[in-house]
Order: C-alpha cells, then sequence, then structure tokens
C-alpha cells in the first residue's frame, strides 16, 4: 500500500519513517529540490536528520501529483499556517474519498478555524479528514523510541484506516471521535511551552513550571469545552500528554523559543533564521484569542504569551500581572 506525506520537515520524515518501517510504500513532498534529492540518492534527510538512515520504501519528490500517484491515504505535515493552500493543492489531485490525516499543530489566523474545518471547506467530506495529535517529538520518533498518539475523525472507519498505518510496537495509535478537543490541544500546548519557557528563562522553577502547566490545562480544558470538545481529551495523549513533553523537553521548540529567544528580546524571525524550524505556539497565541473572544472565554496565560511575543511586553512584569488577579475557585469556567 502506498501512502503520501505531503512535507518533509522534522515531522513528516518521522512520520514517512514510521510508515515505512511498517511495510507502506511513502510518496514524500517535499519543497527543496535538494531535500528530494538526498532522500532518494542518500537515504537521509540532511537537512533535518543527518544522522538517520530512511527507510528505502521512501521515494521522494516536489510534485504533489507524483506524491500521490497511486496512494490510499495522505498526511499533511506542513506548519499550520500553509494547510489553506495545500488544502487548495490537494484538490487537484485527490478524489472525494482519499482519506486525508492532518499533523499540523495550530488554528488558522484570523479565522480562528481549526485544520478539520480548513480542509474541510477545500476539499469537502469532512468523514475523510482525520487529525493526529500526541506526544511526538521527532527527534524520538524517528528513532523509534516508545511513543503514542491520537487519531481522531468524525468517522471511526477512517480514524482506523490511519491508526492502523501507524501503529506497531513502539508506536502506540490511540483513536478518538473528538477531532475539535484534540486539535485545540495540539493548538494550546505549544502556547503553554512558550510561557514554561519564559519561566525558566527569567529564573524561575519547577514550581512555577507545574503551575503553567496545570494552570494551562485549565485555559485548555475551558476552551475545548466551550467549543463543543470533551473535558477528558485534555487528560488524555493529546493533552496531558503532549503539553508536558512540550512544556519539559529539551526537543521542544516552543519552549526553547521562549527561554533562549522571548528572554532576551529576540524574536520569532530570529527563532526561525536560526533554526529552519516553526514555533507553532507563536501563531497560535494570536489565533486562539480569536476563539477565546468569539466563545467569551478567559485566556489569562496565552494572552500574556500573545502580549510578551507579539506587544513587547516585558516578561517579567508580564509574570507579575499574571499573578496579581483576582483569586477565584480552581475549575471555574468548567
Ligand atoms: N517536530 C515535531 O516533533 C512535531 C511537529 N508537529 C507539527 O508538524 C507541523 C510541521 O512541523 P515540523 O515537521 O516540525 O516542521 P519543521 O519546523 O521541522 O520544518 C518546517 C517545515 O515547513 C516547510 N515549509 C516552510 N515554509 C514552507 C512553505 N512556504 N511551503 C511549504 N513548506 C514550507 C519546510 O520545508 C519544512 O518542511 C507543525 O504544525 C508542528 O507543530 C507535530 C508533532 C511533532
Ligand atoms: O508537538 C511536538 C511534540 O509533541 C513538537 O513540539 P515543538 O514544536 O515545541 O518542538
Amino acid at each position: 500500500m502506498k501512502i503520501a506525506v505531503i512535507g518533509a520537515g522534522s515531522w513528516g520524515t518521522a512520520l514517512a519513517q514510521v510508515l515505512a518501517t511498517n511495510g507502506a510504500n511513502v510518496g514524500l513532498w517535499a519543497r527543496k529540490p535538494e531535500v528530494v534529492k538526498a532522500i532518494n540518492a542518500e537515504h537521509r534527510n540532511t537537512r533535518y536528520f543527518p544522522d538517520e538512515e530512511l527507510s528505502a520504501g521512501i521515494v521522494a519528490t516536489t510534485s504533489y501529483r507524483d506524491t500521490l500517484l497511486r496512494a490510499r491515504g495522505v498526511l499533511v505535515v506542513t506548519p499550520s499556517h500553509l494547510l489553506r493552500g495545500v488544502g487548495r493543492a490537494l484538490a487537484d489531485v485527490v478524489d472525494a474519498e482519499m482519506p486525508v490525516l492532518i499533523c499540523s499543530k495550530g488554528a488558522e489566523a484570523d479565522t480562528g478555524l481549526l485544520p478539520v474545518a480548513v480542509m474541510e471547506q477545500e476539499l469537502g467530506n469532512r468523514d475523510r479528514i482525520a487529525v493526529l495529535s500526541g506526544p511526538n517529538h521527532a527527534e524520538e520518533v524517528i528513532k523509534g523510541q516508545p511513543s503514542a498518539s491520537v487519531v481522531a475523525c468524525s468517522s471511526p472507519e477512517t480514524a482506523v484506516f490511519f491508526r492502523d498505518a501507524l501503529a506497531n510496537d513502539t508506536f502506540r495509535a490511540y483513536t478518538s471521535d473528538d477531532t475539535v478537543g484534540v486539535e485545540l490541544c495540539a493548538a494550546f500546548k505549544n502556547v503553554i511551552a512558550i510561557a514554561v519557557g519564559v519561566s525558566y528563562g527569567l529564573g524561575f522553577g519547577d514550581n512555577t513550571a507545574a503551575m503553567l502547566i496545570t494552570r494551562g490545562l485549565a485555559e485548555m480544558s475551558r476552551m475545548v469545552v466551550a467549543c463543543g470538545g470533551e473535558a477528558l481529551t485534555c487528560m488524555g495523549l493529546a493533552g496531558a500528554g503532549d503539553m508536558v513533553v512540550t512544556c519539559m523537553s529539551r526537543h521542544s521548540r516552543n519552549r526553547r523559543f521562549g527561554e533562549e529567544y522571548v528572554v532576551r528580546g529576540r524574536t520569532l524571525a530570529d527563532f526561525e533564521a536560526d533554526n529552519h524550524m516553526v514555533v507553532e505556539g507563536a501563531l497560535a497565541c494570536k489565533t486562539l484569542d480569536v476563539l477565546a473572544r468569539e466563545h467569551g472565554v478567559d485566556l489569562p496565560i496565552t494572552d500574556t504569551v500573545r502580549a510578551i511575543v507579539w506587544e513587547g511586553a516585558d516578561p517579567r512584569e508580564a509574570a507579575l500581572l499574571l499573578g496579581d488577579r483576582p483569586l477565584t475557585t480552581e475549575f471555574y469556567g468548567l
């Protein structure tokens, strides 16, 4: 069976390796010809994983049509702000039944739309559109270190299709029908990881990090419930699981952006220029704000991250303001 993967960054490459290890032929779309050349000739993505040998079952190309040719399903693994454009391009090369798994974490700028809704607008047939999310740093998944994730879809058949394509002894995949919950968890945890990074960068300790993580989970839960998702999803792999790993792992770009860039007055553009990698939380703190206002949900940490990253608020002063709000019950708004 052939599966297509759109995006040969860290996560697209790691997922292509998982699929190929499971016996699939993988068509991998990459933007840069030199990445395609290295993958096909040397079985390496020299840009992101120079030390990992990729399966010979992965064939890269810069052509959507070639990537999708005879594929039974497609994984979309680009940064979330590119999803609409990818969906538009895919509309020319996939039929109305092709299962689509979105592996990006974020929400659309300006509209606040979540990935499945964006893809549905471009491709139609929501039941064939699923999302993948969980505590899954690509650096560990590509090495076959034990990890688990959630495939969420309104259709159990689509969820099971992708679960079975991805699951193996070291990559457990669970299914869920709470797409909105899983999508919001994915967008949120990146914002909180920036907050935790800033907190460590300011010299605060583990108590502060744990407070941000758990109060971040409370924000996440309020938003998930307001948008029609299930609070329990926030306790699962896509919620607490991914929150913990992104806030605590040395691999997290979001945390590193907060700790090493934001507290030193360095910008998102600086991070991207230095690392060629995305910081999804930097955009998500703005897109979640659109949703928060629409649903009347209180997101104090998310709003503080937005003020620091986009409005030049001083991190230490912003942290003090965060602690100066009226005292309330722990699970207000739920
Ligand atoms: N890296 C990880 O461990 C994980 C990442 N994700 C999510 O997967 C998504 C992709 O992230 P990564 O693979 O980490 O990306 P990355 O940060 O490793 O690399 C950026 C990718 O975006 C591509 N790109 C940049 N501008 C582009 C454009 N204009 N058109 C097409 N492609 C463009 C680059 O070629 C590269 O493939 C993000 O939403 C991320 O949150 C999800 C789980 C794990
Ligand atoms: O989503 C991820 C891990 O599950 C990756 O997080 P970062 O983008 O912060 O590296």
